[in-house]
């Protein structure tokens, strides 16, 4: 799915208004009407309903949907703020469309305003600004978005919380944004929904169908993409009746020092558990025992120090390598890493601390191979771009960094979102809270590697894997609940995630 920035929205809306065609007034009704049916599984017609309406088309969508409540039997109170004594053509209309319901209560607010009780049993409807807010709400504006935030009735977002802007909040007055329990948005999320210190405001989000253009949104150019379980069913390749083990790689994990071997089992475990066919661990001489007495279906290599990577492996044996997990950052294992990285030609995965080491010796970043995957946390991704004030620039800070360097960049996140090396982002939304745990980065990282190891493209390899990585995690929350969710179980509900995955292409 697109995630289209408000200026293409703007452009999308005029493009169905012509093509389809309809009339800019009939959409809205198409969108106040979705809306509205969306309220009413949202709270009954017992329910009082207090909604502000701007003076925009956001103020129009909110004026329909307290038309069409009235109707259908709710109590409804509206204020419509026209402070400047200007409302787009449409909210207008619907202004004199309510003017003639006499079931809602109306007022239209030129100067003073004297607010409404708001008790706790209210439905407030925040139609106040939507996609088109252009700066931080402030005056008048901030007053309303103050008093509805300090009551305490439920709130519903029309497009999303006044005062939010679609992209980039670094710069936005947080307290003059509403903080909604449920943003109903129209047609396509919005950028901004995808950034964790923007979550209070959202509430649940859930996008209604107002069935803009499909051509239009085919046509129109974005970087920005929510992945969808369509998208990721297509990447899946059949395995054939008569395949074996050399049908499906070989994949080479350099993981855990001493003390981390845990790393490396977890890798080691989830890469096999994603299909690949042979697994090998380069590991310190002191980890042998356990990882051969943990995972006996991979093979060990020793490194020559018995307590961390010291010596890099010829990569031609290998279909894909990973490397991080674990590994520590002391002397000669950075000297090992960026020996490893030269001696590498092909994609490979660079996690943990083989971001941190490249994060010290910043030269290495440019013997990365064309089409590698580093999947670096928020932290990790900081140690090599720099702090980042919001995620909108960490955003567009991985970005750079993925057109930069021709790699992948999967940052980790409650969206996990894939940058590629084309400046293309891809939001992931499997995943849940009980996957903020020691090891699930590891996990992650076996994944990765095995789907490269088995021939899928570094592209196909970080949607796929993020995506059945969350999925796993969501499948083990099913059973486990999100408390006492751990590495591991993500890892032992791969393959619960590939039969659900497959179902319907086995
Ligand atoms: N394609 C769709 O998704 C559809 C969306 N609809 C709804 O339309 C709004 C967007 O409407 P628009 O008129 O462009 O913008 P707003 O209502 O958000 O506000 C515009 C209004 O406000 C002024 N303004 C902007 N920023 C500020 C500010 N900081 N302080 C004060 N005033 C401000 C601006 O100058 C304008 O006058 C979208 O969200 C949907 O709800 C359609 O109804 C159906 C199709
Ligand atoms: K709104």
């Amino acid at each position: 799915m697109k995630i289209f920035p408000g200026i293409q929205i703007k452009q999308l809306d005029a493009y169905t208004i012509e093509q389809e065609p309809i009339a800019s007034i009939d959409l809205m009704e198409r969108a106040a009407t979705a809306l509205t049916g969306a309220i009413m599984k949202y709270r009954g017609n017992e329910t009082p309903v207090v909604v502000f309406a701007g003076p925009g088309n956001n103020g129009g969508d909110a004026l329909a949907v307290s038309r069409l409540l009235g109707e259908r039997g709710y109590r409804v109170k509206a204020y419509l703020f026209n402070t400047s004594e200007h409302l787009s053509e449409d909210c207008a209309t619907n202004r004199d469309r309510l003017l003639e319901n006499s079931n809602v209560e109306f007022t239209e607010v030129t100067s003073k305003f004297e607010p409404p009780v708001l008790d706790k049993d209210c439905l407030v409807i925040d139609g106040l600004f939507g996609s088109g807010i252009k700066k931080a709400l402030s005056g008048g504006f901030a007053a309303v978005v103050n008093y509805i935030n300090a009551s305490p009735s439920t709130v519903v977002s029309i497009d999303l919380p006044s005062g939010l802007m679609c992209e980039d909040n670094t710069y936005n007055i947080r307290n003059h944004i509403i903080r909604a329990d449920k943003t109903l948005s129209l047609q396509l999320p919005k950028l901004s929904f995808f950034f964790a210190e923007n979550a209070d405001y959202l509430g649940e989000w859930e996008l209604l169908d107002i069935g803009l253009s499909q051509k239009g949104i085919e046509e129109t150019f974005t970087t920005w993409y929510f992945t969808e379980e369509e998208d990721i069913r297509k990447l899946i390749k059949p395995r054939k009746r008569f395949d074996h083990k050399g049908n499906y790689g070989h994949a080479l994990l350099i993981a855990g020092s001493y003390g981390m071997a845990g790393a490396s089992v977890l890798a080691a475990k989830a890469c096999l558990r994603t299909g690949a066919g042979m697994v090998t661990v380069h590991a310190p001489l002191k980890n042998n025992d356990i990882l051969q007495t943990a995972i006996p279906e991979a093979i060990v290599r020793h490194d020559a120090h018995e307590f961390c990577f010291s010596m890099p492996v010829y990569p031609d044996n290998y279909t894909a390598v990973a490397i991080g997990p674990g590994l520590g950052q002391s002397e000669e294992t950075a000297t090992a890493l960026i020996e490893q990285i030269r001696l590498c030609q092909e994609p490979m995965v660079l996690d943990a601390d083989a971001l941190n080491i490249l994060a010290v010796h910043r030269n290495a970043m440019n013997s990365i191979p064309r089409g590698s995957i580093l999947t670096p946390h928020p932290k990790e991704l900081e140690r090599l771009v720099g702090k980042c004030e919001s995620s909108f620039l960490r955003l567009t800070k991985a970005r750079d960094l993925a057109t930069t360097y021709k790699i992948f960049v999967v940052l980790k996140g409650a969206y996990t979102v894939i940058a590629t090396p084309e400046g293309n982002c891809y939001f992931n939304p499997t995943g849940n809270p009980g996957m903020a745990t020691a090891g699930s980065g590891d996990v992650l990282t076996g994944v990765l590697v095995s789907l490269l190891a088995q021939g899928y493209t570094s592209e196909e390899s970080c949607k796929l894997g993020v995506y059945l990585h969350g999925m796993a995690g969501d499948m083990a929350k099913e059973k486990l609940g999100e408390r006492g969710l751990i590495a591991s179980d993500i890892a032992e509900n791969l393959p619960a995630a590939w039969i659900k995955l497959t179902q319907s292409i086995d």
